[in-house]
């Protein structure tokens, strides 16, 4: 997930801090410190990957001697590169023209999940492009260290170490801030862990985001929420370039979509709810389809698998199925597009949803992963014929009875289940323009762009193929 480069570690570089520099200041958050050593032996890797990443880049803008500032593309490129970070390759900044100025800087945004594959983007887009921050609390079960390298720019970055499950922890993280994004969530759809654990994460902890808001007086909160809570459903019934509108059955058992589409209708109900102070609450949510781009570790099993079988992927999905996918750079962007427009247009935005998309193609869930894994070497062999999906479906249900058989042994969660399977093999995809007439939400990454980083990170990604 985090890409960090030498610019950025060159401009965020610290002291090592002690765990208890990962304390709120002001000692509103009581935070389990966790030694940053831990979290550093985890993603250490990634530092190689980092330099070789902004190697790469430098080499690329000099190859185009554009001379641009660094983190700032071109004037060649901006139409279909516009100045915005990508994940690690630029620090935070301003939008041009606007002054760094402590007047400026008086919000204070928390974003709940923020070392997430989504909530590390968002937490980049916010300090790119969120010039009124003054504060930003990043607020995960798990810190990556990656954030000590943010902790000298202009805006205080907190990090907090804490459970959305509990609710004296989420009070005391949402006490004093403007705006709550709210991404965290348990997204498991391979059955590693218990629907009670899914339920309690993705339902109880919104319900406790959503009480620390009343309670504390926060009045904005952006819930990343999913397509999943539409479709598909069980029926398995097309979903063909649908929006917000379009009506469809939507009818769940699995854990994951049930808890999501609970917690996306008690986000929408407690819109107008009044707060402490006795102003009311504005929410939103935002729907993504399957969210790509630098960090998706999805991606990366299915790369490395392909490195396994030789550099080959056998389809399993008909090429005519669609799969909607956006990238998650835009994704990151309309959440913060939506952070900064829910206080003006609060009565046209309040209680709604908006389905996340931007132009990445309309394709099959393989063919849209071959965009980035064929150019990085892998093939996807055409086994339509030898693996009919009724035999797919046997294997997925073998799947399944092993993970049931084996669960008290050991844990078995492969990626083709029943419910994967019957995901992708049905076309869902969505073709709306709400965000753009409600919020002026244009996506931030041209597909072209996308795609570039998505494959340059899966480039340099460990393992690779020469
Ligand atoms: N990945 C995808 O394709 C899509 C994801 N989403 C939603 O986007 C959000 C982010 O998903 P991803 O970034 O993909 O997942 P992720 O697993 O990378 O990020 C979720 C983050 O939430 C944190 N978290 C989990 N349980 C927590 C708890 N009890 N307390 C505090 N933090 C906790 C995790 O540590 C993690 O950093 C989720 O709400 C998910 O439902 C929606 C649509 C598509
Ligand atoms: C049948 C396999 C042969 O290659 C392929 C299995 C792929 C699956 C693991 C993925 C296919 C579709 C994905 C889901 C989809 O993008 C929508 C999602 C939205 C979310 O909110 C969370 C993630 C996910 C459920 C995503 C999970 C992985 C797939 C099922």
């Amino acid at each position: 997930m985090g890409m960090r480069s030498p610019h950025l570690l060159h401009l965020y570089s610290h002291p090592a801090p002690s765990p208890s520099s990962l304390l709120e200041p002001e000692g509103r958050v009581a935070t389990r410190g966790r030694p940053v050593a831990r979290v550093w032996g985890m993603q250490g890797w990634r530092l190689g990957w980092c330099l070789f990443l902004e190697w790469a880049r430098r080499e690329e803008e000099q190859a185009e001697g554009d001379g641009v500032l660094a983190g700032w593309p071109g004037r060649a490129r901006e139409k279909t590169a516009p100045p915005v970070v990508g994940l690690g390759t630029l620090g935070p900044g301003l939008q041009p023209g606007m002054a760094d100025s402590a007047e400026t800087r008086k919000l204070v945004y928390l974003v709940t999940g923020g070392c997430g594959f989504l909530g590390e983007h968002v937490v980049r887009m916010l300090l790119q492009r969120e010039p009124r921050l003054s504060e930003l609390r990043v607020f995960d079960l798990h810190l990556g260290a990656w954030l000590e390298e943010l902790k000298t720019g202009p805006v205080q970055v907190t990090a907090i170490q804490g459970d959305v499950t509990q609710a004296h922890e989420v009070a005391a993280a949402v006490a004093g801030a403007h705006v709550v994004i709210h991404t965290a969530g348990l997204v498991d759809v391979f059955g590693r862990a218990s629907p009670e654990t899914i339920y309690e994460v993705n339902v109880q902890g919104t319900k406790n985001v959503i009480e620390a808001c009343v309670q504390t007086g926060t009045r904005f909160l952006v819930y990343t929420s999913s397509m999943e809570v539409v479709g598909p459903n069980i029926k398995r019934h097309p979903f063909y370039r649908g929006n917000e509108d379009t009506p469809y059955e939507a009818i769940h058992r699995h854990p994951y979509p049930c808890s999501k589409a609970q917690a996306e209708r008690l986000v929408l109900e407690a819109n107008g709810r009044e707060v402490h102070g006795g102003l009311s609450l504005v929410t939103c949510a935002l729907r993504p389809t399957g969210i790509y781009g630098e960090g998706h570790q999805i991606m990366r099993d299915f790369y490395h698998q392909g490195l396994r079988l030789g550099g080959r992927l056998f389809r399993a999905i008909p090429a005519s199925v669609e799969h909607g996918r956006v990238y998650v750079g835009n994704v990151a962007w309309m959440h913060v597009l939506v952070a900064q427009e829910l206080e003006q247009r609060a009565a046209l935005m309040g209680g709604q949803v908006y389905y996340c998309y931007d132009e990445s193609p309309y394709k099959s869930y393989e063919d849209f992963n071959m965009e980035f894994l064929g150019p990085c070497g892998l093939r996807l062999v055409d086994t339509r014929l030898l693996v009919p999906y009724w035999l797919l479906m046997l294997l997925a249900t073998l799947n399944a009875l092993l993970q049931w058989l084996l669960r008290p042994l050991l844990l078995y969660a492969p990626l083709l289940n029943p419910y994967t399977l019957a995901v992708a093999n049905t076309t869902f995809t969505v073709s709306t323009n709400k965000a753009q007439r409600h919020f002026g939400y244009k996506p931030l990454f041209s597909w072209e762009d996308s795609r570039t980083r998505t494959i340059r990170w899966v480039k340099a990604m460990e393992g690779s193929a020469p």
